[in-house]
């Protein structure tokens, strides 16, 4: 019988991973209290994604809780690989950023009934900004925690770039916050007594009857735990960012990488208008500059979920940034569905979504009713310039993320925040 057989007694499963991928070469059928590696203990689900299955575990060895990413047979396996080369050559303790990634405290490989299963050991997090945010009626952060997580993210992505890698698939869903280790001092009945205990959706034979189970398939599936805060409840001295996923992370100088992963709304235009020249460092900074205008607004700053097409992303970018480079414009098929031959938009202006018109409408629109600063006109001047820049057609004129980190926006308001919530962590 394959996975396809089965489904979850509990219809309405929200965030559950989908059955069919318990299969051979997909996700391996981990259960509470499983041990993993003779050491790890696992206590709760922390999340999935297309690649794997995230566990809370307890290190019996050292009495810390871990994460364990199990990855599916057929993953990539490089992730570790990568970590463990970028966090080795950034052992220095000076470096500040090197703490906004996390950390390869262990490595294996699991056989199971679906194949041999990476095993990545790491600190767990809080939640995704995705989730804090999604948590938040608002889905605002304080501006000062906004800020002072776009420094940190700056400065991730200026590290892992000196080290020769592109992230790849810079998103919020991947960007983490931190958990404060004081989770170390739970006992796991504790942990569950504040967290919840974990809640098992039988998953049974679609035709009903009870049958001896297959070994790829687990008898029940975990809800994840919600270790999350909301967006704008974040303090300054909790606003510790981890950068996560590297699972499409790449070196543009060994291996040329065409095809974007990144959700479509944070993609860069290049990798839709020249399929055939290799993504590089420039790509993630335009998927940077997505992400620090969301850190900043309540909305993202191109409107589109995953089912926008490709065109219609196009059009909001064209609003922003004007008129494609010549060779673009050209090829852009549908391009008169949105601009005239000028470039002048042909829906109702009221349609059209300038840069200004998004930070005051999307940065600063809420932040009066839930009562945090707003962004004022000489910082707006600043972000503006920025973002811009960041946001500039063609790759080779953006700016690298060293050169992101000396503008006046970070500078001026991005950095001190973070400086102040250092202070608040030691
Ligand atoms: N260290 C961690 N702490 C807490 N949760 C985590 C951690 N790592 C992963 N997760 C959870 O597991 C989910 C899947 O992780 P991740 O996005 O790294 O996997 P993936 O299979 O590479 O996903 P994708 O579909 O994005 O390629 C995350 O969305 C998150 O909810």
């Amino acid at each position: 019988m394959s996975a396809s057989a089965f489904e979850y007694r509990d219809h309405f499963l929200k965030d559950g991973e989908a059955l069919q991928h318990y299969r051979p070469g997909g996700y391996h059928p981990v259960q509470i209290d499983d041990r993993l590696h003779t050491r790890y203990r696992i206590i709760h689900k922390l999340g999935h994604g297309t690649y794997s299955t995230a566990w809370l575990a307890l290190d019996e060895q050292t009495s810390t809780y871990v994460a364990i990413k199990v990855g599916t047979a057929d993953a990539d396996k490089r992730e570790a690989d990568i970590l463990s080369q970028i966090s080795a050559a950034t052992a220095a303790p000076t470096s500040e950023a090197a703490s906004t990634l996390p950390p390869v405290l262990d490595r294996f490989t699991i056989d199971g009934p679906n194949g041999a299963h990476p095993c990545l050991v790491t600190v767990p997090a809080r939640c995704s900004l995705r989730d804090a945010k999604e948590a938040c009626g608002w889905k605002v952060f304080q501006l000062d925690v906004a800020r002072s997580l776009a420094a940190q993210l700056a400065m991730a992505v200026s590290l892992i770039h000196s080290q020769g890698f592109a992230h790849g698939d810079l998103h919020f869903g991947n960007c983490m916050l931190q958990l404060p280790r004081s989770l170390d001092n739970l006992s796991v009945e504790e942990l569950y007594a504040k967290f919840g205990a974990p809640e098992l959706k039988p998953v049974i034979p679609s035709n009903g009857k009870p049958t001896s189970s297959v070994p790829g398939v687990p008898p029940y599936v975990v809800y994840p735990v919600w270790l999350g805060i909301p967006s704008d409840k974040v303090t300054l001295g909790e606003a510790k960012l981890l950068l996560t996923d590297f699972g499409v992370a790449f070196r543009p100088s060994e291996k040329s990488r065409f095809q974007s992963y990144i959700p479509l709304a944070l993609r860069p235009p290049e990798a839709f208008f020249e399929p055939a020249t290799p993504l590089s460092f420039a790509s993630d900074i335009w998927s940077l500059g997505c992400v620090i205008f969301e850190l900043l607004g309540h909305r993202s700053l191109i409107d589109g979920n995953f089912l926008a097409p490709q065109d219609d992303i196009t059009a909001q970018q064209v609003h922003l940034q004007g008129r494609l480079p010549p060779e673009w414009w050209d090829k852009w098929e549908l391009r008169a569905n949105w601009f005239d031959e000028s470039g002048k938009p042909l829906s109702n202006e009221r349609d059209v979504w300038s840069w200004d018109r998004r930070v005051d409408e999307w940065v600063n629109g809420l932040r009066p009713s839930c009562g945090t600063d707003l962004v004022k006109d000489d910082e707006k001047a600043a972000l503006l310039e920025l973002l811009r820049w960041m946001l500039v057609w063609r790759p080779a004129e953006r700016p690298s993320a060293d050169e992101v980190l000396e503008t006046t926006w970070m500078k001026k308001w991005a950095l001190p925040a973070y400086a102040e919530g250092r202070r608040a962590w030691e």
